[in-house]
């Protein structure tokens, strides 16, 4: 996966229950129209939907599962039903929320990795960071790339961007950690994916500017308002 997404773009075609688009169908072709628009990844939330994309497009997926869970405000991909959901997927790659903070029911991140390691050697795995801490901490523990898709959705990093201070966060993970980094998380607009590019972020991802028109609408709407 990593090797086909050097430098380039991945679409994140994601729709939750409370969105217009909830559908394995519609991703699917979400996933098409990223295809034919150049993409050379997708990302995706849950089995289902990825099992459609997978029937639609030869793209490699990174696959994550959002569920909430009471004791805990990790949802992305947090405990092993939701791994377990993945590796059944046929995704390449799976990200996980790799912040320091507390997994439902206690579940040590270093475990969870060793877990899908043992399934599937063969799967990479993408650790979902909000500070630099978090990255450094996911490239000890054997993580293939970090992604800096929590960053401002933390208490910690509340209402942060990632392009704040011309990417400032990103620099810093890029600065200090080797493996590969993967800017994800408000990149808005093709300049400003082509910033993470120069700034030396290994690839980037795209949600919502592409795949979310209620976003798009918002900022329109907004912008003449
Ligand atoms: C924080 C969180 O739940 N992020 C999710 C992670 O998969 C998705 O909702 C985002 O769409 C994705 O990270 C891409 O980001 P953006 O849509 O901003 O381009």
């Amino acid at each position: 996966m990593l090797n086909a997404v050097k430098n380039n773009l991945i679409v994140s075609c994601q729709a939750l229950p409370d969105e217009a688009l909830h559908s394995s169908f519609i991703m699917s072709k979400m996933a098409l129209a990223a295809k034919q628009g150049g993409a050379k990844g997708i990302r995706a939330n849950s089995k289902q939907d990825i099992m459609e994309i997978k029937k639609e497009v030869s793209l490699p997926v990174i696959g994550i599962v959002k569920r909430d869970y009471k004791d805990s405000s990790v949802f992305i991909t947090a405990t092993y039903r939701e791994m377990d959901e993945l590796l059944e997927s046929g995704c390449e790659m799976i990200a996980m929320d790799a912040t320091e903070r507390k997994r439902p029911n206690n579940i040590d991140l270093s475990e969870l990795v060793a877990y899908v390691r043992d399934k599937n050697p063969s799967i990479q795995l993408m650790a979902d960071i909000a500070t630099l801490e978090e990255a450094i901490q996911a490239e000890q523990l054997g993580f293939d790339c970090v992604s800096t898709t929590l960053y401002g959705y933390t208490e910690e990093t509340n209402k942060k961007k990632l392009y704040d201070n011309d990417f400032e966060f990103l620099r810093q993970v890029i600065e200090h950690v080797r493996i590969p980094v993967i800017a994800e998380g408000n990149v808005l607009t093709p300049e400003m994916a082509k910033r993470c590019l120069q700034i030396g972020a290994y690839a980037v991802v795209v949600g919502g500017a592409i795949t979310r028109p209620q976003q798009i609408t918002e900022r329109f709407v907004e912008t003449l308002s």
